[in-house]
């Protein structure tokens, strides 16, 4: 019996992928899968992908059903995982991808999403500086969001050896319409996505003030995207270079040294653009850099699946480190495309 792991929320497009991925893990076991609505029904009804679970059915999302596990992971409403994390004892590791614990600023939580502040955990992205090491230390980690991972993978390195200015950072992010979840709202029917472009939460998207968090940008300007597609994430990160002399060459450079060790950033060759679709079912990142002939501008493009480096893989990768496993264990940097 390896480690014993429970997905709560599980019914729902995160909690499918994590159970996807778990599934191909050698050393996590899979002893619950919860969800709410859904608690009782087959695991299959609700991810006919997941075969592999048989006649497995979802338990209710309860304390004492998760607290048997060594390690949880909550992919659940905003609030639900603060609630159900404050029941469940420090012996029991806990990776959250939602956005309960990812601010340290009670303001900026209040700004973005209301309500109480819970707190602040380890932010869930070990490409940061420093961040592996506090994420193998620690017993519960907050997922980066799925736009942020794109933004802030693009940005941080750029930020860090001072090429940008911090304080005029603009961000066009489309995304699949998996990123918002399996609920039915009318905006996500499939006679209303296809064939369809349309900004939402424009210049109000709460990961700003993760990726602001993150990166020390001063202000981030972000408009988002619905696009018809399932899985992905294209962000397009522009910002002033602090000399008329940087050039692509030299933000490319920054990029490739700042992910050398990275098995899941992938800075492309030059001229060649990120595309989602390369990166659908993989955990990985894809970067590409230029500066723009006419305002001089630095462009970063990043590409993910929202659901892999964005959500579950991102979690599972967390979790490896958590648990002392080789940090790329279950993952694959590969995408299916096409
Ligand atoms: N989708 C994505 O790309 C990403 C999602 N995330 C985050 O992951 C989390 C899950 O997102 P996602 O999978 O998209 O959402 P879904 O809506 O697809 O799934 C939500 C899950 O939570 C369960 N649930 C709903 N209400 C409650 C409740 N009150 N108490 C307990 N469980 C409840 C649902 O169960 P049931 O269906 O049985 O009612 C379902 O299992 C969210 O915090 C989201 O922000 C983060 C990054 C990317
Ligand atoms: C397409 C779509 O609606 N995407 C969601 C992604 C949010 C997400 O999953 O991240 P959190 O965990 O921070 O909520 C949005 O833009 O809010």
């Amino acid at each position: 019996m390896g480690i014993s792991v429970a997905v709560a929320g599980a019914s729902g497009y995160a909690g499918g992928e994590l159970l996807r991925l778990l599934a191909g893990h050698p050393g996590l076991d899979v002893v619950a899968a919860t969800a709410h609505a859904n608690a009782g029904q087959r695991i299959t009804e609700l991810h006919p992908n997941l075969v592999s679970y048989g006649e497995l059915r979802f338990s209710d999302t309860s304390p004492g059903v998760l607290a048997a596990a060594d390690l949880v992971f909550l992919a659940l409403p905003h609030g639900a995982s603060a609630t159900l994390a404050a029941e469940l004892p420090e012996s029991v590791k806990i990776v959250d991808l939602g956005a309960d614990f990812r601010l340290t600023d009670a303001a900026a939580w209040q700004r973005y999403y209301g309500g109480p502040h819970a707190g602040s955990w380890t932010y869930g992205l070990p490409e940061l500086p420093g961040q592996r090491t506090r994420i193998a230390a620690s017993g519960r980690v907050a997922n980066t969001g799925c736009y942020a991972v794109s933004i802030i993978t693009a940005l941080a390195p750029l930020i860090a050896a001072g090429l940008v200015e911090v304080d005029d950072v603009v961000v066009v992010a489309s995304s699949g319409t998996s990123g918002a979840g399996r609920s039915a709202k009318l905006n996500l029917l499939a006679s209303e996505v296809a064939g369809d472009l349309s900004g939402y939460k424009v210049g109000a998207h709460q990961h700003v003030a993760e990726i602001l968090q993150a990166t020390g940008a001063r202000s981030v300007s972000m408009t988002p995207i619905l696009a018809p597609m399932p899985r992905g994430i294209l962000s397009t990160v522009t910002a002033r270079p602090v000399s008329t002399s940087v050039t692509s060459h030299d933000i490319r450079e920054v990029l490739i040294r700042a992910y050398a060790d990275e098995p899941f950033i992938h800075v492309l060759p030059a001229g060649r653009q990120p595309h989602t679709a390369a990166t659908a079912g993989s955990n990985s990142v894809h970067l590409q850099a230029e500066v723009d002939i006419s305002s001089g501008r630095v462009i970063v493009t990043s590409a993910i699946d929202n659901l892999g480096k964005g959500a579950a893989g991102q979690a599972l990768q967390n979790a490896n480190l958590m648990m002392g496993l080789d940090e790329t264990t279950g993952l694959s940097a590969n995408g299916i495309a096409p």
